[in-house]
Parts: structure tokens; sequence; C-alpha cells
């Protein structure tokens, strides 16, 4: 379950590893950040695909986009330190750098995907970082014939069914410095992975991964020992928070617009519910939140949430009500 009260003013006056903004502190810092939206942004932005509001986008993303800006530099910087550390006087040993990566976690439904796509497009107006690259965890879902062999149909987006292994040999070969990285690609059409297909991933100066469980401790060895996870290689994480009835909520009423548009696709793995009843539909979503995307919150991703860099809390309406930053 999500126990602590997140984020609002402290009850207590003793000290804590965060530090705990309500929305207006935080968007204050708003007048800071040094490249406001132009008209034609503003209208980029609308053509992502989703409702946004753009004094959220103000207010909220565009203060996280100079913070994270602010992160990439001074990770430069600390680049810059172990270099002279390494210095060996002929060049030899000096670092180069490596894609600044951003995990963005939380719920299904709860809008990940939205913050993430909002990053990417705030970070890349940013001259020092033009290259951002954004790539969703399901494309490492196990293909949906693996998937019943394992018995995983009924727990699709847990954490065991992913090949966790090769999502984080991705993201290592990334931050590695690697030219080129391919990875699987997921279709939301088939509810499956599309076979042959593959992403490619050339060296971004920013890579963003999204997914429900990318902040997931690692996979214990077969051996009992601990191996590197996926969030190991992360320089920044975000945790999309919000109350589990808000999320249900946006949850359904997702699956009743996908069911007027997306769904009616013939080739959609979900027309089905397009040939029933809304009441009939809308049933069968309720029972896929209730026993699978809620019992997955509960038990897998809220739990990582104390992991992130930062917790943006939201509200019934989407706003962003409350932010917890890490101290360093
Ligand atoms: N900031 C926002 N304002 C309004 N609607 C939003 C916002 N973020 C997400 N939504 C809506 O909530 C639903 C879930 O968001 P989505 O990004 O698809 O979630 P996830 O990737 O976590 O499954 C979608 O219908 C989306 O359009
Ligand atoms: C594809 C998902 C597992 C999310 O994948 P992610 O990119 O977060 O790894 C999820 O959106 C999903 O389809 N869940 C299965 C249950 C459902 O359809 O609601």
């Amino acid at each position: 379950m999500i126990t602590s009260p997140l984020p609002g003013t402290p009850r207590r006056q003793e000290p804590t590893p965060y530090v705990d903004l309500t929305r207006s502190e935080w968007s204050a810092l708003r007048d800071k950040t040094p490249l406001p939206l132009t008209a034609a942004e503003v209208e980029k932005l609308r053509g992502l695909g989703d409702v946004i509001d753009l004094d959220e986008v103000r207010d909220v993303y565009l203060p996280l986009s100079r913070l994270l800006n602010l992160y990439v530099e001074a990770t430069d910087r600390l680049r810059g330190a172990l270099n002279t550390f390494l210095d060996t006087g002929d060049g030899h040993g000096t670092q180069h750098g490596t894609p600044f990566v951003i995990g963005v976690a939380g719920s299904v439904a709860v809008g990940k995907s939205t913050v993430a796509r909002l990053l990417q497009a705030l970070l890349a107006r940013w001259p020092e970082h033009p290259r951002v690259e954004l790539v969703t965890t399901d494309g490492f879902l196990w293909p949906m014939k693996e998937m019943e062999a394992r018995g995983l149909m009924a727990r699709k987006g847990f954490p065991e069914s992913y090949d966790r292994r090769a999502l984080t040999r991705f993201v290592a070969d990334i931050k590695a410095g690697k030219d080129e990285v391919t990875a699987p690609v997921y279709s939301h059409l088939k509810y499956d992975i599309v076979p042959g297909e593959r992403l490619t991933v050339r060296r971004p100066d920013i890579l963003i991964v999204e997914g429900l469980n990318v902040l997931q401790p690692a996979l214990p060895g077969k051996d009992g020992r601990t191996r590197v996870g996926l969030a190991d290689y992360f320089d920044f994480s975000v945790y999309v928070d919000a109350k589990p009835e808000d999320i249900e909520s946006w949850y359904l009423s997702r699956f009743r617009k996908l069911r007027e548009t997306a769904f009616q696709n013939p080739d959609s793995y979900f027309h089905r519910h397009t040939l029933v009843s809304e009441e009939e539909a809308m049933a069968y979503a309720r029972r896929m939140w209730q026993t699978i995307n809620l019992p997955n919150l509960t038990q897998n991703v809220a739990p990582t949430r104390a992991r992130a860099t930062l917790v943006l809390r939201k509200g019934p309406d989407h706003k962003v009500q409350r932010l917890r930053l890490r101290k360093l």
C-alpha cells in the first residue's frame, strides 16, 4: 500500500532526506527559467496528442526542465573532476560524456507517458542537450507466446513479465557510450511485441526511460548474489504519484476513449470491446484494473517511490499539487 501521505507539510519538525514543496513554491521558480515557451512551441506541445493544460506546463514542467538542465551541467562538471583525477598527462584515460539517463516511473495510467513526452519536448529546447530520446520499457515485455507459456497473461506489467536482463543491458550499453543500441518494439494495437522490429538509439544527449518498473531493485542472480539494476544507471528519476482511486478513474476514462477510437480498428487486440455494450466493456476494464493494475501498483510500483529523485504528486484533475525532491 501507499503508506506515507506524500509530500506535504511535514508533520514532524525532524529533518527528512527530502525537500518538500507545494505547487506554488515550485511554480515560483518558473521565473528563473530562462527559456519561456514561444507560441510555436505551445502549438507543438498541443500536437503531442494529450490534453495538456499549458499553465501546468509553465508552472510545473518548465521549472523541472531547468532543474534537469542544471543536473546535466553539474554531471558534466563532475566528469571534469573525474578526468582531472584520471589524467595521465597524455590525454590517456580521459572519459568522454555518455548520455544523461532519466527514469520515469509510476502506475499504469498515472500519466507517465505524458510526463515523459513533455520532458522530451522541453529538454530538447536547451542548446546544451538538443538530442533527447525516449524509450518505453514495454518493448522488453515478453512476447505474448512466451507470456502464455510462463502463465503471465494475467500479470502483464508485473516485474516478471519483462525480460529484465535485456532491459538492463540495453540501458547499460547506452550509458557505456555505445554508438548504436537497439531495443524490441511493443504494439499497443496488437498487445504484443512486433516480430523483427527494432528501435535504434544513437548516442543521445539525454535518454528518458519510461515504465512501470524502472525503479525496481535489481533481480538477484541464481547464485543469490546481488546484480546491478536498471535504476543504477539513472542520473535522475521521476516518480509520478496520485491516489489509486484517481488513477483508476483515469484508467477507465482512457479505456472509454480508446474504445471510441483505436479499438475500432479491426486489427486491435481489444476490438471485441467495441462489439459489446459500453457497460460490458467498462466492467471488463474495471476487472483489469482491480485484478492486474491495482495489485501491481500496490505490490510492486508504489514501494519504489522512495527511490526516486523527484516525486510529482498529482491531484484528481492531473495537476501537480506537491513535489518531493531528494536532498544531496
Ligand atoms: N497532465 C495531464 N493532463 C490531462 N490529462 C492527462 C495528463 N497526464 C495524463 N493524462 C491522461 O491520463 C491518461 C493516462 O495517461 P498516460 O500518460 O497514458 O499514462 P501512463 O503512461 O502512465 O499509462 C491518459 O488518458 C492521458 O491523456
Ligand atoms: C504495456 C503496459 C504493461 C505498460 O508498459 P510499460 O511501458 O510501463 O513497461 C501496460 O500499459 C499494459 O498494457 N498493462 C496490461 C494490463 C492492461 O491492459 O491494462
